[in-house]
């Protein structure tokens, strides 16, 4: 008799463990508004992808999936889960999808981790130590001197004496010069400006991860940028003066061809140029409109350059040795200007930081739930709604130009604009000294006429959201004296 019982009870604590399991599985939700057969949600991600997960997560709280085409994404948007994702060795990172449909390489040494970890390793070196980014950092000043003089001598031949530009177009110039310059060498910069911007301008899609022919069908100019700018970098290897960082790398690479095949080497050099113009352009952009719109955060900065940075310091930049770090030391020391580029990056870096599960796993969430994530699920995370929210940053609509003073916001939980763990931003020191120096050589070099008045701040163009850091919906007009 007691056998039975026993038997009955297993049966049951069996069927209510299952059913208790299942409904933790279910308790992840689809999102139903805006899901359409074949295609699920794509329309909602296209078309402004932050409001759409915002609104989702006012339903369905801060985790839930999203259908795309044939693939489901678990959202996942509690900044306390993130460290737990990151490191979780059952996701990784999608680098072999995105350089594949995104920059079209052949990705043979995927399986090669040497080479792999050889090339991540040049960025360390020159983009991360000190010296490595002293000498790019001295080469870049010298571009961007060079970019003043030809803009002077072209107002003079045309005998004007001021130039009409929109603020963003003349960051776009100026960061494509100099730091496609100083990395690459002297490229045939029209012909690879005129390629990038129009690469670019479209490549949101490629970030959707269609299928091959619906970009052969729809996106031809998009690729047809892409490939003008891969067949460039094939019929000039080494450029003259081209960074230690990109020598080193196109060396690897050529001596190891049986593993890095040509589409390989230049799809790796597009995907540098394009990494390293696409955020930090518009970061540039917001940065310096809070700054020249705004009276006080005006004094504070431009007190703080003159006290570091004075014009003169500039006469003998091509003195200055690369070993003692001057240019480093002071950089740091430019307090002011790193917390607006962080808060420029809080209001408006929209980076979608994706994994993909490489086998069937449970996931425990923050809040105790459990999510079963199957093999080849894509698990999302997105900053930029906590980067936004009340929770983690007070008063999170204002432009609040010291709140990262002494690294204080920047500890906040959900700030990533650089993204997090083993794929992390490799140029994000670059990244921030390259701003910082254009907004010290603004100030110092160029005259400028904004009127105050009618520029509102602009309100953010949807299409980057998911991409990177947002452009402006209308660009401000400026006038520039060099
Ligand atoms: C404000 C400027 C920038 C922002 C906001 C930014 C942001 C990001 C983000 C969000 C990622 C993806 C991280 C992930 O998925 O975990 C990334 C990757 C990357 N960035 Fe940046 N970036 C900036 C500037 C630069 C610059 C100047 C360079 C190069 C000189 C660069 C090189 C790269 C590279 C090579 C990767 C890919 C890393 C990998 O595949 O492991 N970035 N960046």
């Amino acid at each position: 008799m007691s056998i039975y019982i026993i038997i009955v009870i297993i049966i049951f604590l069996l069927i209510y463990y299952n059913k208790r399991n299942n409904i933790e599985i279910d308790a992840i939700e689809y999102v139903r508004d805006g899901c359409y057969p074949i295609i699920g949600n794509l329309f909602s991600l296209i078309k402004n992808r932050t409001q759409f997960l915002k609104n989702s997560r006012e339903i369905y709280g801060d985790c839930f999936k999203v259908k795309l085409l044939n693939q489901t994404i678990i959202f996942i948007l509690n900044p306390f889960d993130w460290i737990n994702i990151i490191k979780n060795r059952s996701l990784q990172f999608m680098g072999e999808q995105f350089s594949r449909t995104i920059f079209d390489l052949d990705h043979n040494f995927f399986g090669k981790s040497e080479l792999d970890t050889e090339l991540q390793g040049y960025f360390t070196q020159y983009l991360k130590c000190s010296n490595g980014l002293e000498k790019l950092n001295i080469a870049l000043i010298e571009e961007m001197i060079l970019f003043i003089k030809k803009e002077k001598n072209d107002l003079n031949e045309k005998q004007m004496e001021w130039r009409n530009i929109g603020l963003f177009e003349f960051c776009s110039k100026f960061l494509i010069n100099s730091i496609t310059k100083t990395l690459f060498g002297n490229v045939e910069l029209e012909f690879i400006e005129r390629n990038y911007r129009n690469f670019d301008s479209n490549i949101q899609y490629l970030f959707l991860l269609f299928p091959k022919w619906i970009y052969q069908l729809f996106f031809r100019n998009l690729l047809k940028s892409r490939y003008y700018l891969n067949k460039y970098w094939l019929s000039s290897i080494h450029e003259y003066n081209e960074s230690d960082l990109i020598r080193d790398r196109t060396n690897l690479m050529m001596k190891n061809s049986d593993w890095f095949s040509s589409k390989d080497y230049a799809g790796e050099k597009t995907f540098l140029l394009w990494s390293s113009l696409t955020n930090t352009i518009p970061t540039l952009f917001w940065s310096l409109l809070y700054i020249l719109k705004d009276e006080f955060i005006f004094e504070k900065v431009s007190n703080e350059i003159n006290e570091h940075f004075p014009k003169e310091f500039f006469n003998n930049i091509q003195h200055i040795s690369f070993n003692d770090n001057i240019l480093h030391d002071k950089l740091i020391c430019c307090i002011y200007l790193e917390s607006i580029i962080n808060e420029s990056l809080r209001l408006y870096s929209n980076p979608m930081i994706m994994r993909k599960s490489i086998k069937n796993f449970e996931f425990t969430l923050y809040d105790k739930r459990k999510i079963f994530i199957k093999k080849n699920s894509i698990i999302a995370l997105y900053p930029n709604i906590a980067q936004n929210d009340s929770n983690y940053f007070t008063s999170p609509n204002k432009f609040i130009f010291d709140r990262f003073i002494n690294k204080m916001g920047e500890n906040s939980h959900g700030f990533l604009p650089f993204g997090s763990g083993k794929s992390m931003c490799p140029g994000r020191l670059f990244a921030k000294s390259v701003i910082k120096i254009s907004i010290i050589i603004f100030l110092q070099f160029i005259h400028y006429k904004l009127n105050l008045l009618e520029n509102k701040i602009p309100n953010e163009k949807t299409h980057r959201y998911g991409v990177g850091v947002s452009h402006p919906e209308k660009d401000i007009q400026i006038l520039l004296k060099f």
